[in-house]
């Protein structure tokens, strides 16, 4: 298999490695593979680990406070190691200025693969794929009783190792929140919490500035799939209130455009619309809702991006009712 080396972005000047500096004595820095809302993810080689690392790193002090996200996601990932879906880390922790961890090299997230579709959407097949092992994601993170609360196609990568290639990982452990008690019971919903997650991903109940639980980020994973298969989410950021309701109307059982993601993902998504905060999801039988829109695949056969995305061509549906307008 050949190796795979990330696009990488152009410098501007605000970067904060250096191009071949060796950080913490041990990673070679190799280039930019992207610049979050929070922080910088660089590429590197290391000496040690056998494949190629990012090292993702943020200011300890940003706008005048100290930062404690990467902390959080530090502690968090550190607490999720050796689930499947989780990326391997390597190291973590922070010089004087930074706080840094440094992770397995993922290929690229899902958000761009499906943007390199020529038909800008991914087939039924690779999406169920997808959203049955972000469902098996999830079960990773609530078992350890944690919510995500950022799921969305640009935080789902797969690996890049034969042996990881297949498997989808979840990245961005900076927004979790503990929703269980050590005991197993839940945590008390707070009454308005801020609001946490991505606007276009969030559930009605978030915009209701509803306490998040295990629900919601099946919302976000249900709303991902249909942008994957949908091209667009029916909703555009406009007026925050428009947006909730277009979600509302868009959850509604006969809604024109949730019917266009196909039977089973309308079935799928039907299922996780009814979820209600207090609920436990039974992330086996989501998952089974699935498994007929992979027809004859299995998770080890080739994705969409392998096959020059020929299945998302013909995927049963002509791109014109697949590219509505926003609304
Ligand atoms: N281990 C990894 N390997 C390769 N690419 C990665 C890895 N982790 C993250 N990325 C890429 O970097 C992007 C940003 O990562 P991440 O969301 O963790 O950073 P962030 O600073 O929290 O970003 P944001 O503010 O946008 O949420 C991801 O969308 C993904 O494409």
């Amino acid at each position: 298999m050949k190796k795979y080396t990330p696009p990488l972005k152009d410098r501007n000047g605000s970067e904060l490695l250096q191009m071949n500096e060796m950080f913490r004595g041990r990673f070679k820095v190799r280039g930019l593979i992207g610049r979050g809302g929070y922080g910088q993810i660089y590429y590197a080689s290391d000496p040690v680990f056998p494949d190629d690392v990012v090292i993702k790193i943020e200011p300890v002090i940003r706008r005048g406070s100290t930062s404690k996200r990467m902390l959080l996601e530090q502690k968090i990932l550190y607490r999720l190691q050796g689930r499947p879906h989780v990326p391997i880390m390597c190291a973590s922790g922070h010089t004087d200025q930074l706080n840094f961890i440094v992770m397995q090299l993922l290929g690229p997230n899902i958000g761009d693969l499906k943007k390199r579709s020529p038909v800008k959407r991914l087939s039924p097949s690779t999406v169920a794929r997808i959203i049955i092992q972000g469902i098996a994601a999830l079960r990773d993170v609530h078992s350890l009783g944690y919510l995500h609360r950022d799921v969305k196609p640009a935080n789902m990568c797969f690996g890049i190792t034969q042996n990881t290639r297949h498997v989808l990982k979840l990245v961005d452990y900076g927004l979790v929140r503990r929703f269980m008690n050590p005991d197993g019971t839940r945590r008390k919903l707070r009454n308005r919490p801020g609001f946490r997650g991505t606007l276009r991903y969030v559930s009605v109940r978030v915009h209701d500035r509803k306490d998040q639980s295990p629900a919601d980020d099946f919302v976000s994973m249900a709303y991902s799939g249909v942008e994957l298969l949908l091209v667009n989410l029916p909703w555009k950021l406009a007026h925050i209130e428009d947006l909730r309701n277009a979600k509302e109307e868009f959850q509604q059982p006969n809604s024109p455009f949730l019917q266009l993601t196909g039977p089973a993902y309308t079935i799928f998504c039907a299922a996780v619309f009814s979820l209600r905060s207090s609920d436990q999801p039974d992330y086996s039988a989501l998952q089974a809702l699935l498994f007929d829109m992979m027809g004859d695949k299995s998770m080890k056969d080739a994705y969409d991006w392998e096959e020059n995305y020929r299945d998302a061509y013909s995927n049963g549906s002509s791109s014109e009712n697949k590219d509505f307008a926003d609304i």
